[in-house]
């Protein structure tokens, strides 16, 4: 069994027992302590191991009564990678215009002479080793409410126990902060217990059974309420697009809240089984804060980065589904010819070129757009990708790409201070970027569409528009209509 270390002074290579055995435990914790004495700080230790792969949904079940703390939930069913994490060895939180920076400084800062054990080569190839799971605020100027209590304008956590896995293989990481009086033993012990637990709670599971449609549909009724009632939003619409003709921008998209209400809590968890079943090629994600759950499945990557190699997308531009095949195709085949959708589509493609252009060696961009289709809603998407050059990390990617005109505008100042200026919601982290990151820079954010804040049996939903010089405010309100459905059907509403 290899056990791999980072290259710093205070680590050496050395072969191991397994992991699950306690002294090796106390030993990796006592050379910690070790370390943090010798260098006067806090030492990161994160080790690795194989497991099972199991259900995503039944990890986060089973971490909610481990009764270890906050929880995060990550997945996209198509692609078979997920993330779960419980509880936190460390939180990096941000404020303020810098958050993305402060929050990469505080990230490199934290893993210096980290101690990281993978105890298996046979291990998910990018999440293995210590792994922040988090997000952003949309913007950090607009006046933050209450609403979104607990969710800073950048919050990265270390989760104490991470699953995670992709495609056939799966692993536990476990994260810890040790300084140089911190009992080790003691330490040692209480990760053993954790994981008796766990094994445990693992054997007793049964495998989530998927909700069907009808039971879906017997659901409770939901009681929905606009933020802003519809006529005042396309009012703000109208306006928009008067705006946009007289010359002060060329597009801006304008988002809507809804609030929703129910006699019973939410179930949360049912509502990332019910998002993952319907939209499998979504991004599924909740991240907890106390009471307060950020739920979502959205369709939209920001930026995943791999080995140097980054991945990202222009997504805007929609029409409905179509309610049989041709109709679908009809539908299609309208919005590939759009002119008003390639406009506002345009508007992403370019800017995210010219933001990449600066971050990486070599861009590529598809000659097109192409059709994607989800459940009740098709989008003109187009893949980009490039090399980052080297020294750069995803967060630096992020720094760069957010906001992009699929969800601020075009061009980018004037766009977001008539947000600012117009919306009148407190969008907090709708349509901020949601993910993670790993060593070596390697990490997947997506943008935080299709998204609600759940707390009890209330939830605040959001949607928002890409607002173009030809844009019709009751079409741009049925749209949002349909971007807010994801989210109702989530929460157990109408089908
Ligand atoms: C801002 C949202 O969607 C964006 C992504 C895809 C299509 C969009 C559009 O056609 O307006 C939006 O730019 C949202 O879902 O709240």
């Amino acid at each position: 069994m290899d056990i791999a270390f980072t290259d710093n002074a205070c680590n050496t290579n050395h072969s191991g027992s397994p992991l699950y055995d306690r002294d090796h435990f106390v030993t990796t914790f006592q050379q910690a302590t070790e370390c943090a004495a010798q260098l006067g700080r806090q030492i990161l230790v994160s080790i690795t191991f194989p497991m099972a792969v199991y259900d995503p949904q039944l990890l986060f079940t089973i971490f909610h009564h481990l009764n270890l703390g906050d929880r995060f939930f990550w997945s996209r069913s198509a692609d078979e990678r997920a993330l779960v994490g419980v509880g936190q060895a460390t939180t990096i939180v941000t404020t303020g215009p810098e958050r993305v920076a402060t929050a990469a400084a505080a990230w490199r800062e934290l893993r210096q002479h980290a101690i990281i054990e993978k105890v298996s080569a046979d291990l998910p190839a990018y999440t293995s080793g210590p792994v922040l799971l988090g997000g952003f605020t949309f913007d950090t100027l607009t006046t933050h409410t209450s609403l979104w209590e607990g969710f800073p304008d950048g919050l990265l956590i270390l989760p104490y126990l991470l699953f995670h896995s992709d495609e056939d293989k799966a692993a536990l990481t476990i994260n810890a902060l040790i300084g140089a009086d911190d009992a080790f033993e003691q330490r040692a012990d209480n990760v053993v217990g954790t994981l008796r637990q766990l094994a445990l709670a693992l054997q007793a599971s049964q495998p989530a059974t998927a909700v069907s449609e009808d039971e879906a549909r017997q659901a409770s009724e939901l009681a929905v309420h606009d933020l802003l009632p519809g006529e005042q939003w396309k009012k703000q619409v109208a306006r928009a697009v008067e705006k946009i003709r007289a010359g002060a921008f060329e597009k801006v998209v304008l988002a809507r809240g809804v609030q929703v209400a129910q006699e019973e809590d939410f179930d949360v968890d049912g509502t990332l089984q019910r998002l993952s079943q319907s939209y499998p090629g979504a991004y599924v994600f909740a991240i907890q804060r106390g009471k307060r759950y950020f739920v979502g499945a959205t369709p939209e990557r920001l930026v995943c980065s791999e080995d140097g190699q980054i991945q990202t997308m222009a997504l805007a531009g929609s029409a409905p589904r179509g309610a049989t095949a041709e109709e679908d195709q009809r539908f299609g085949e309208e919005l590939l010819k759009s002119e008003k959708n390639q406009g506002e589509h345009n508007f992403v493609v370019t800017t995210i070129h010219d933001a990449l252009s600066t971050l990486c060696s070599r861009v590529w961009v598809a000659d097109a757009p192409r059709l994607l289709k989800l459940k009740n809603i098709q989008h003109l998407e187009t893949p980009i990708m490039g090399n980052l050059k080297p020294g750069h990390s995803i967060l630096e990617a992020i720094e760069d790409l957010h906001p992009t005109p699929a969800v601020g505008g075009y061009p980018r100042i004037p766009a977001l201070a008539s947000i600012r200026e117009d919306e009148h919601l407190d969008r907090g982290w709708y349509a901020g970027p949601i993910g993670w990151i790993g060593t070596g820079g390697n990490g997947e954010f997506a943008v935080a569409l299709r998204s609600g804040l759940v707390e009890g049996h209330q939830a605040t939903l959001f949607a928002g528009c890409g607002i173009v010089a030809d844009s019709d405010p009751e079409s741009e309100y049925q749209e949002s209509c349909l971007k807010l459905q994801v989210m109702l059907r989530g929460l157990g509403g109408e089908m």
